[in-house]
């Protein structure tokens, strides 16, 4: 009862039984050929420490999102290019943490690295991080190409994370390459349902979503994956 009035009220719910996720896969066994570079089960973020509810670096996903993803790479392949995810499903915890981190004073160095021409305040009310994440919701992944054989990462014009104007996917400041790049994963992502948002070239979410309405916050992972 409670859970059901607090998935009505929009709140973030634990998941099934056992810190499982029903109805959700680990990406890797859906298609092992998708790269996985999981920022924040890392230190490699703008907090600069592994982020709350990262329990194990796997990229986990409602079903029909790692499927979709599984057809978009089917198609890159065939072109020379792949698929590498840096975030998934993202449990409420760790939206709490971005939140208590956006109103912590600066870090220089993070700030030169992230966000240089924003002012940390308006990283939230610009929409470079949200305080109700599509990404607990387990149906949005960020994301970016990789060029075959090495699997390098393609010109995007910045790097991932990197919070400003010049991460607007349509930002004039992008360069031909990573415009050409830009337009490459919206359009094989687009074919299979995934939207972007406007101010990260790298973050989609796929349409209509499994779960619409919660917000998940089990900690990711492989367990939480597995049936
Ligand atoms: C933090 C960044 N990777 C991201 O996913 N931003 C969007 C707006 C979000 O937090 O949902
Ligand atoms: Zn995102």
């Amino acid at each position: 009862m409670l859970v059901v009035a607090a998935v009505l009220a929009g709140l973030a719910v634990p998941g099934g039984a056992e810190g499982r996720l029903a109805g959700f896969v680990a990406l890797r066994d859906v298609d092992p050929s998708i790269g996985e570079d999981m920022r924040y089960a890392g230190p490699r973020n703008f907090t600069g420490a592994v982020v709350d509810g990262y329990a194990e670096p796997v990229c986990l996903l409602a079903r029909p999102a790692a499927e979709a993803l599984r057809r978009a790479q089917r198609e890159l392949l065939r072109g020379g290019y792949a698929l590498k995810v840096y975030d998934c499903y993202r449990p409420q915890r760790a939206v709490d943490r971005f939140v208590r981190w956006a109103g912590e004073p600066d870090d220089p160095a993070a700030k030169a690295e992230y966000y240089p021409e924003v002012d940390k305040s308006r990283l939230i009310p610009e929409g470079y991080i949200a305080a109700r994440s599509a990404h607990s919701r387990g149906s949005t992944v960020d994301v970016t190409l990789v060029a075959l054989p090495a699997r390098r990462e393609v010109d995007m014009g910045t790097p991932f994370d990197f919070f400003g104007p010049a991460s607007h996917t349509d930002s004039p400041e992008a360069g031909a390459a990573a415009r050409a790049n830009r337009r490459l994963l919206e359009r094989v992502l687009g074919a299979q349902g995934f939207v972007n948002l406007p101010e990260e070239w790298w973050h989609f979410t796929l349409r209509p979503e499994a779960f619409p309405e919660t917000a998940f916050d089990v900690p990711v992972s492989v367990a939480a994956g597995r049936p």
